[in-house]
């Protein structure tokens, strides 16, 4: 029977994840609190990417991975029991570094998602595709163009119409993997704001290479070097008082 502890997303133990030879996760362990944002920092190939892809089972799509611990989502272990991955993979959503709408409408984009989740009403799929708009403050940006390609909106818009789409199946977490790193500083903000929002719904957990969007948006923070987890305490905590000498370089900008 596992121990579950109803105040975290994701419990982590002894994760450790290998691409071929190449350990990149190393004996990871950290628990992810609900309706919080917490962020992953950390330099270029520390493995920050790899860990958010095993909170999905994701990372199980690429050849010649092995994955070894523990990740309990809800009651289970997702690497020890069976798991039904479509099931988890619509429960936890992704949103990616470079927005990739599909090259529907914008309101296609949305309701692709809704109809997954069932939804084929033609008044429950409006009243979806308006919520999840409005979720991510692009509603009134977009509603007299809502059959117009999502290609013709701005990086930003895109980003939070792909949100959006995360939305409509209605998630309870959403891993976001450097979401703001292609887009300009006032579409960057927005997205944080966004964030600030979203977390009274869901559960996020965010990569970023930016330790000011660290600082602003998220609630932990987690260090990770070499594929191991070097800190995890409040963001505010680890910037002002880290406990480790490398977390301190490392947020001081003296490596990475
Ligand atoms: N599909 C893959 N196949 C083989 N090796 C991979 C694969 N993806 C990542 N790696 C390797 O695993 C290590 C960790 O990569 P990962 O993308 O998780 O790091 P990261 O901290 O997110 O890096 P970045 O900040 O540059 O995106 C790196 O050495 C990388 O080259």
């Amino acid at each position: 029977m596992i121990a579950v502890d109803q105040e975290y997303a994701f419990q982590i133990k002894n994760l450790n994840v290998w691409y071929g030879d190449n350990q990149t996760v190393k004996n990871l362990s950290m628990n992810m609190r609900k309706n919080r944002v917490t962020a992953i920092i950390g330099p270029s190939g520390c493995g920050k990417s790899t860990l958010l892809k095993t909170l999905n089972h994701m990372v199980s799509l690429i050849p010649h991975t092995k994955v070894s611990g523990e990740v309990i989502y809800e009651d289970k272990n997702i690497y020890g029991e069976t798991v039904d991955l479509e099931e988890l993979r619509t429960k936890i959503g992704m949103v990616f570094q470079k927005p990739a709408p599909f090259l529907k409408s914008i309101y296609e984009n949305v309701a692709f998602g809704a109809r997954i989740h069932g939804e084929n009403k033609k008044s429950d799929l409006d009243e979806r595709v308006e919520r999840c708009l409005k979720q991510v403050a692009l509603w009134d940006e977009v509603k007299d163009r809502l059959d117009k390609s999502a290609i013709g909106l701005s990086g930003g818009q895109q980003q939070r119409l792909c949100i959006a789409r995360c939305l409509a199946v209605e998630p309870n977490i959403l891993l976001m993997d450097e979401p703001t790193s292609a887009l300009d500083p006032i579409a960057t903000l927005k997205i944080e704001e966004l964030l600030q929002e979203l977390k009274k719904k869901y559960s996020i957990v965010i990569v970023t290479h930016n330790m000011q969007q660290a600082a602003r948006a998220s609630d932990d923070t987690a260090f990770m070097l070499n594929g191991e987890l070097v800190e995890l305490a409040p963001t505010g905590a680890l910037f002002s008082a880290p406990k480790n000498q490398t977390t301190e370089d490392y947020v001081m900008g003296k490596f990475g």
